[in-house]
């Protein structure tokens, strides 16, 4: 059917979130890896793409961008959505900043809104300035992410160096008035030439009045939850059919791998409780990995039984990172996890697993590519912003959920499993 919303996702893990969401409504959302190469068929009525732009060079960043624009024009979209983290995550030079602009310019719009607010996950803006729970985003951890170290909590400070055009902010006193206050609010800004608008947000219920005020921009930019309030809208006025497509589950078999490559403060909590089952489990060492191979690995799951749903995790508490890191690199002990992840990836599908878990971006990204997954549809969700995922791979059809670093509670390896079995 035409896509009626076109999403771009400058991460993967992202791109399942805001899929995730946006398949709260029960109509169908298919995500892309990548710009699909051939002309857009079969479309869904939402379609997200995920692109691996957060960290590129700008320019690259920029024109994979623009491509992925062209491919959701020509499924149809005129309205489109431009998720980054909710944390905000870029570096100085950007991409969020850039690559909006080139977006609007693409579109011919001359104003966007910047909400990264996702209340349930504790993200909340407020008179412009980023919390993560009770902290401002400079004091969170995220003040030491080793690629977007965020130092500023104030997202018009943010974005400003990023942009050329005047950054603006409507605060949440004229949010909390409703959709109606906020539009005359944009209208004011933009008749002083305010191009960036940063929306406070710190409810769901903002969300709500944002997209409401703003479901008609030609682009909205933001984090995945300012995103879900579209389709109950677009479906209460029409836009979208209220027989459109529904996302459909395929019966799949209960073997199952899990395979984490994040070493995030809660996926280390995540690791250290299904470990704590009985399951059975195998740590990478990217020491060892380094000097022999990813071949003890291979051997240990070829010997599982994966209707128990094992464990292959690189996932290591910060001064284990740091001591693999000094020794191969940060980019070469990542690189050592993640072939590993991928090699155990496609020897448990081609052994039969037909449920993957995968905890992290980075590490979503590896695996995802290995097991040659290029399209997604969206299934049931795990936690917020983390649904199940049904696509091909190797001639399977596979269920496949990629879970960012922070999200999620302890028990979420347990509770995905539990998940698809009540689907
Ligand atoms: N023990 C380890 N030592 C060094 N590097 C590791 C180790 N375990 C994993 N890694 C690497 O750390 C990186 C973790 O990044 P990844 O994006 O997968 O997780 P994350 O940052 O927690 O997730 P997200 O991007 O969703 O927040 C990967 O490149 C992974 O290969
Ligand atoms: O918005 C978030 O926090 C996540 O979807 C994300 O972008 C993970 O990298």
């Amino acid at each position: 059917m035409t896509t009626i919303l076109g999403c771009i996702a400058d991460d993967f893990t992202g791109a399942t979130d805001l899929a995730g969401l946006l398949a709260r409504s029960g109509v169908r959302v298919s995500l892309r890896i990548g710009v699909p190469d051939s002309s857009p068929s079969e479309t869904a009525a939402f379609e997200v793409i995920a692109l691996k732009s957060r960290t590129a060079p700008v320019d690259e960043a920029v024109t994979e961008t623009r491509a992925a624009l062209k491919w959701l024009q020509a499924a149809g979209a005129q309205r489109f959505f431009w998720k980054y983290c909710s944390t905000f995550d870029s570096t100085a030079e950007g991409n969020i900043g850039p690559v909006a602009e080139a977006l609007m310019a693409d579109l011919g719009t001359d104003q966007t809104i910047y909400c990264p607010a996702f209340p349930e996950n504790g993200r909340a803006i407020f008179m412009g300035n980023l919390f993560v729970g009770q902290q401002p985003l400079a004091e969170s951890p995220m003040k030491d992410h080793p690629l977007t170290p965020m130092r500023d909590s104030n997202l018009m400070r943010l974005i400003q160096p990023q942009v050329t055009r005047p950054v603006g902010l409507a605060d949440r006193l004229t949010v909390a008035q409703g959709s109606d206050a906020l539009r005359n609010e944009l209208e004011q800004l933009k008749a002083k030439g305010v191009a960036h608008v940063v929306v406070d947000a710190v409810a769901n219920s903002d969300l709500e009045i944002i997209a409401e005020a703003c479901r008609d921009m030609p682009l909205m930019t933001g984090g995945s939850a300012v995103a879900m309030p579209l389709p109950a809208l677009y479906l209460a006025d029409g836009t979208l059919s209220a027989d459109a497509p529904k996302a459909q589950a395929p019966q799949l078999g209960v073997a199952t791998i899990v395979l984490s490559g994040s070493c995030s403060a809660m996926t280390n909590k995540q690791v250290a409780d299904y470990t704590s089952r009985g399951i059975p489990a195998f740590q990478l060492d990217p020491l060892a990995l380094a000097e022999n191979g990813p071949q003890k690995a291979l051997d240990w799951l070829s010997k599982q039984d994966l209707d128990k749903a094992p464990i292959i995790y690189a996932t290591a508490n910060p001064q284990s990172v740091r001591a693999a890191q000094e020794k191969l690199g940060v980019a070469g002990a990542g690189e050592i996890v993640e072939a590993t992840l991928s090699a155990c990836a496609v020897a448990a599908r081609d052994k039969g697993a037909r449920r993957v878990i995968v905890a992290g971006g980075e590490t979503s990204g590896a695996v995802t590519k290995a097991l040659g997954v290029t399209q997604l549809d969206i299934g049931t969700e795990i936690a917020p912003g983390v649904p199940w995922t049904y696509c091909q791979s190797g001639g399977h059809q596979i269920a496949l959920t990629l879970k960012s670093g922070n999200f999620g509670t302890e028990t979420f390896f347990t509770d995905a499993q539990e998940k698809l079995n009540a689907v």
